[in-house]
């Protein structure tokens, strides 16, 4: 026991999130998730990768204090705090599937949120997000409405009002689900640019293989309900990566390692559904 203690507690003096025996069911339900422990490291960013209706939506939820587990603990940042208490203290930032803009307030309003939420003055949160905007390929648009954006364009505001929020962790949670396949590829390219200028630590849902491979330092997969442990892959590709390194001898070893985890292997008879 005393062997473990000291892991754990090694673990979360390091860890942007550790979670440790996390157990989960909503009522008159199958368990979600059953003892499942894994750590994130500051500055990593990792992909979780799973079949529809296996609970990450959930998992997220949970990270971000909106559902409380059933047993085990969830500690983020250097503090260890609860997810409750981090998300208080704003060190969670979450970017959901949908952009969830504003409609009524400008790109400039909307991507201040996050910084007028922390204190920041309208003035002062304006001035920083001028000055992102160019960086996120975002330029001229401060006076624009979402209506008036393509999806790629909500979405990079969405993530920049995530951004200036100002959390420790992000949680993304299948953020290009809903783009087309063009778009998913250039808003990937721009994650990666951004991920390399801060460095952030990043937990990222996504169903894509490739997407996961591309984005992450390592891959979590979840293959079985319900989830007990997360397999874990370690993406050895150097950085910075474009699309180009999905052309890769690396990149394609590790993607028919990722399918076969999934079962749609050589050998695998995955219909993709929760198994
Ligand atoms: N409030 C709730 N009450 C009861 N069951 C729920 C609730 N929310 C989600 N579920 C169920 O829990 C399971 C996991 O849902 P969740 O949304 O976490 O899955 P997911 O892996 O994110 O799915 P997807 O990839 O389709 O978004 C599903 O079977 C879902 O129907």
């Amino acid at each position: 026991m005393a062997g473990l203690s000291t892991t754990v507690e090694a673990g979360k003096q390091q860890a942007a999130l550790s979670v440790r025996g996390l157990s989960f069911s909503f009522p008159q339900e199958s368990p979600l998730f059953e003892a499942l422990s894994f750590d994130i490291k500051h500055g990593e960013f990792v992909s979780i990768l799973a079949a529809s209706g296996i609970g990450k939506t959930t998992l997220f939820r949970l990270l971000s204090g909106l559902l409380v587990p059933t047993a085990g603990t969830i500690a983020i940042g250097e503090a260890g705090n609860s997810a409750r208490d981090a998300t208080k203290l704003g060190k969670i930032g979450y970017m959901p599937q949908k952009d969830c803009l504003l409609s009524w307030r400008s790109v400039l309003d909307n991507a201040a949120i996050g910084l007028e939420l922390r204190g920041a003055s309208k003035r002062e949160a304006r001035r920083q997000v001028l000055e992102l905007l160019p960086g996120l390929g975002l330029e001229g648009t401060e006076s624009k409405y979402p209506h008036e954006l393509s999806g790629g364009m909500r979405q990079r505001v969405s993530f920049l009002r995530s951004l200036l929020g100002g959390g420790e962790l992000f949680l993304l949670d299948e953020p290009f689900s809903a783009l087309d396949a063009m778009t998913r590829i250039s808003m990937q390219e721009w994650l990666l640019q951004v991920w390399e200028q801060h460095r952030k630590t990043i937990l990222f849902i996504t169903h894509d293989v490739d997407e996961a491979l591309l984005l992450s330092d390592r891959v979590l997969v979840a293959a079985q309900s319900p989830i007990t442990t997360l397999r874990e892959l370690n993406v050895n590709l150097p950085r910075p990566r474009s699309y180009e390194a999905a052309l890769d001898e690396t990149f394609i070893g590790l993607k028919r390692q990722l399918l076969d985890w999934i079962g749609f292997g050589a050998g695998g008879s995955n219909g993709g559904g929760r198994s």
